[in-house]
């Protein structure tokens, strides 16, 4: 590994000394193909086998933090690095060959009143899943994610969008499904029936895949949203731009023009189901700038109350709220009351 390492500083050296022109181009451009396939042996072992890392399977070590986390996927060089130093100020190191970044960089950004973490990660090729260097450990990480943008060139063949997909399927990642709302038992005789409770939540039948039968009985399966960052349109004709547009779950973007980035940041919001909470201080306006971050899957007033701090929730007595959860304006509640995005919230202690 230090000699694969050596090498890449040499070259990189002798890049640095190198006067950029038309007589070197062609040579410079040799270097930089050595680089990537230095780089590749470093994350994917040698002839993109297996470098029988001991890390292999495990996900890089970056402490959570912010209210949700994002990771960035892709092949090498489709400007994962780019997005993250546009999205967060961050510095991450972007370059014309592959394999520029070797471990995840997290960066941070406020949206809406939400920090949310976003991870570059290395770029992975076809086979990752299976145990390729440090694939397994990019796909790890991304697992740890709330969410995935898979990175896409648009200069590229669409058919890396599936490589990527399969690469994340083989490592139990459902993108965009609800999970079934299937159930399974054991009987005693060793076979397996199972029970639909769909019969109870939905009262129809749902009908329900070989393959998502196995992932049940599996378990295991993380499903996570995911969005489908179309990069470098600045490359693209308008034509082609508007056929990009019309896709489910895609956004178009350029990360060095930081173009349509809002798009990107709306999108990315509306599948990361946060919602915002303000605190109302008695006799004073709403705090706007400062919401109190809930996930959808549980937002009740006791859950928020534990946000603000631990112990209060020992001398909560009720609260004020406003918003649509309201039924009038404002509302006495309870501690079992479900809030909706934007509500307001008092708090009123015990005497
Ligand atoms: N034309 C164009 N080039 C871009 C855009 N975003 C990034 N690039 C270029 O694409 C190249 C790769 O960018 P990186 O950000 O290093 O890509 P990466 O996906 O992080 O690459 P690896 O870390 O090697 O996997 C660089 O030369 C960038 O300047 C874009 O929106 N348009
Ligand atoms: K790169
Ligand atoms: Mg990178």
């Amino acid at each position: 590994m230090a000699d694969i390492q050596a090498a890449i500083d040499k070259i990189e050296a002798e890049m640095a000394r190198t006067q950029k022109n038309k007589a070197t181009n062609y040579h410079l451009g040799t270097l930089k193909a050595k680089i990537a396939k230095l780089k590749s042996e470093l994350i994917n072992g040698p002839g993109g086998k297996s470098a029988g890392s001991k890390d292999a399977g495990r996900g890089f070590e970056v402490s959570k933090s912010g209210d949700t986390r994002i990771g960035l996927v892709g092949f090498p060089s489709v400007g994962k690095s780019t997005l993250l130093t546009t999205l967060t100020g961050t510095a991450s190191e972007a370059a014309a060959y592959e394999f520029t970044t070797l471990t995840c960089i997290p960066g941070t950004m406020k949206y809406k009143g939400a920090r949310i973490q976003v991870l570059d990660l290395p770029g992975i090729i076809e086979g990752a899943a299976d145990g390729k260097g440090r694939g397994r450990q990019v796909i790890s990480t991304a697992r740890t994610c709330n969410m995935i943008l898979i990175v896409l060139d648009s200069a590229k063949p669409v058919t890396h969008k599936k490589l990527i997909e399969q690469e994340l399927f083989n490592f139990g990642i459902r993108i965009n499904q609800e999970p079934p709302h299937v159930k399974y038992v054991m009987k005693d005789a060793g076979g397996i029936s199972y029970q639909e409770i769909t019969l109870q939540t939905k009262g129809m039948r749902e009908d329900i895949t070989v393959d998502q039968f196995i992932d049940v009985i599996e378990g295991n399966r993380k499903y996570m949203p995911v969005l489908y960052v179309m990069n470098k349109i600045d490359q693209l004709t308008i034509e082609e731009l508007e056929i990009i547009d019309e896709l489910p779950n895609y956004v178009p973007i350029s990360s060095q023009h930081k173009w349509n980035l809002d798009e990107l940041m709306e999108e990315v919001w509306g599948r990361c189901e946060m919602l915002r909470v303000y605190t109302k201080p008695r006799g004073q306006a709403p705090d706007y700038d400062e919401p109190v971050i809930l996930h959808a899957t549980n937002p009740t007033i006791e859950i928020f109350v534990n946000r603000i701090h631990r112990s209060l929730m020992d001398s909560f007595d009720f609260a004020w709220v406003w918003g649509s959860s309201a039924k009038h304006q404002p509302q006495r509640c309870g501690k079992t009351h479900v809030l909706h995005d934007e509500d307001i919230v008092q708090i009123v202690k015990k005497n």
